[in-house]
């Protein structure tokens, strides 16, 4: 699991640590770990060039001493001075080492093998300034490979929001915590790949947000024992699809097929859609009431408006709502349900629940998710670029799915999803389990079907049993 605490919580932290070190000891400790990541990407450090863009604080300080660490293997390293002061001990440290600073940067940057982005770190606020966005820009079309310091300066570390311009980072190597934005889009994408150094800090038990990995995915998923059966694994009941938009209940079908429960009943009008695909349905034409008992609901795919949220709402299984489902959707109805109910919104159905505009739900998303799941009292997955899972409970840590791929942004691909999770319920996880495992493998099975290349929604839910596999390995 990776853990991802807010800047107040590390400022604690790290107070609580400096109070029984030496001064400056763990910077020096960050730095370490800094400059020993660099020498892992550079390979050889000797005659390497290395460029450091510092900031006025602490973030500018551990790049100095990072870069005088390596100046004393023989790298050529500059230091860009971008703020309104530079860390003094940090500065002393490089020039001692052989370092110096540069005088302009467009001359040293485009000729740099590394760079490392020291502008700001947790302190920073807003967007980059314009002089440090330009040199920002500098070293992004320059080969060199950009490292930033603890977080990519320009980017909030507590929400992942961008507020202009920013460092675009090839790694971010962090100290003692991932912080929420390195989880979190569209900071994520800016941040690279995420080293992590340990520093000493002890924090709290409970993360803000956490991101599952393989190993907790495969302790979550569900698998039948020797004496397990079709019931006792579990059935789904997905209502799904109407006349216009069959696809839906088929696609929704394929994804609850793949996620562990025993049996799939449908629900709905494209009853014949569904088993010319999958004859191993069990397909109901009336209503969700006398289709037999279930485990768990889906509702809402591609449901157009066809009764039957209100029906389903009323059930004491859990309940999953998605797309069409999620449009008449009264906050009282699901508070007062007796069994969980978990949302899968993409940030335009947020929105709409939140009366809110998109573009605040695609800026904010974990506000979003938070808000939505306390309103609710329901457990929230929030689709997109990075999907977010929020329980009612402010107090549990939102999930931030790593997985996934842009080109799971096609047509119907939500549909699998939430008949994977539903499956997952319905097999008896939890429902914040059932939503980030479902994210988790319906993104692994994206990146696996696609490899680069476009997919369609079926390709994601045929490659599912493989990222199952993978993930159990
Ligand atoms: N916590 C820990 O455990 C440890 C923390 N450590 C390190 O300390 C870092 C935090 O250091 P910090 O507190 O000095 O803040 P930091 O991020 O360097 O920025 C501060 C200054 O930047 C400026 N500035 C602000 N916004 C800006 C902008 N948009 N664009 C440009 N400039 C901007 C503003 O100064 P101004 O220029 O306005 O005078 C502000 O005062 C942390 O990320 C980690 O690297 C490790 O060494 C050890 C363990
Ligand atoms: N830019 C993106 N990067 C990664 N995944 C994305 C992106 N955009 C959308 N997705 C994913 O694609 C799926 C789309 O679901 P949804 O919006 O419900 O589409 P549909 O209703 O057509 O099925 C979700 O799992 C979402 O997280
Ligand atoms: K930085």
């Amino acid at each position: 699991m990776r853990s991802a605490y807010r800047v107040e919580t590390v400022r604690a932290a790290e107070a609580e640590l400096m109070a029984r070190l030496p001064g400056g000891a763990l910077m020096q400790r960050a730095a370490a770990g800094l400059a020993a990541a660099c020498a892992g990407l550079l390979g050889r450090v000797s005659g390497a060039r290395v460029v450091l863009l510092v900031g006025s604080g602490d973030n500018g300080g551990d790049a100095l001493y990072a870069g005088a660490r390596l100046a004393r293997r023989g790298a050529g390293v500059s230091a860009v001075l971008l703020g309104s002061r530079a860390h003094q001990g940090g500065l002393a440290a490089l020039t001692t080492a052989g370092g110096r600073v540069a005088d302009d940067p467009f001359a040293v940057v485009p000729r740099a093998d590394l760079v490392l982005d020291g502008i700001t770190g947790i302190g920073g606020r807003g967007g980059l300034r314009p002089e440090a966005a330009a040199v920002a820009r500098a070293a992004r079309s320059s080969q060199a490979v950009v490292v930033a310091v603890d977080l990519p300066s320009g980017v909030d570390a507590d929400t992942g929001r961008v507020a202009g311009e920013a460092v675009r980072a090839d790694a971010t190597v962090t100290f003692g915590t991932y912080k929420p934005g390195l989880l979190i889009d569209p900071a994520r994408e800016y941040a690279g790949a995420l080293r992590l150094v340990d520093i000493g800090l002890a924090l709290p038990p409970v993360p803000d947000v956490e991101a599952l990995q393989h190993a907790d995915v495969a302790r979550l998923l569900p698998v039948p024992a020797a004496e397990s059966d079709k019931y006792r694994r579990g059935v789904v009941g997905v209502v799904a699809g109407s006349a216009r938009y069959p696809g839906a209940a088929v696609l929704a079908v394929a994804g609850a097929l793949r996620g562990g429960a025993g049996a799939v009943r449908y629900v709905g009008p494209a009853g014949e859609a569904v088993l010319a695909h999958y004859p191993e349905t069990l397909v109901h034409g009336g209503p969700p009431g006398k289709a037999g008992r279930v485990q768990a609901w889906v509702i809402g795919p591609g449901l157009g408006d066809t009764p039957g949220v209100e029906e389903v709402l009323d059930s004491d299984v859990p309940v999953l709502v998605d797309a069409d489902g999620l449009r008449p959707l009264d906050p009282a109805a699901v508070r007062a349900r007796s069994a969980p109910t978990v949302l899968t919104p993409h940030a335009g159905e947020a929105a709409a629940l939140l009366g809110v505009a998109r573009e605040e739900v695609e800026a904010a998303r974990l506000d979003a998710v938070r808000e939505l799941a306390g309103r609710y009292g329901a457990t929230v997955l929030l689709k997109g670029s990075t999907t977010l899972v929020a329980a009612p409970d402010a107090d549990v840590p939102v999930r931030a799915n790593p997985t996934g791929t842009p080109w799971l942004a096609t047509a119907g691909s939500g549909d699998v999803l939430s008949g994977l999770a539903g499956s997952l319920l319905a097999a008896g996880l939890r429902p914040r389990d059932a939503a980030s495992v479902a994210a988790y493998l319906h993104g692994l099975a994206a990146r696996r079907a696609s490899r680069s290349a476009p997919i369609a929604a079926h390709d994601v839910a045929s490659a599912l049993p493989g990222a199952w596999r993978d993930v159990t390995g």
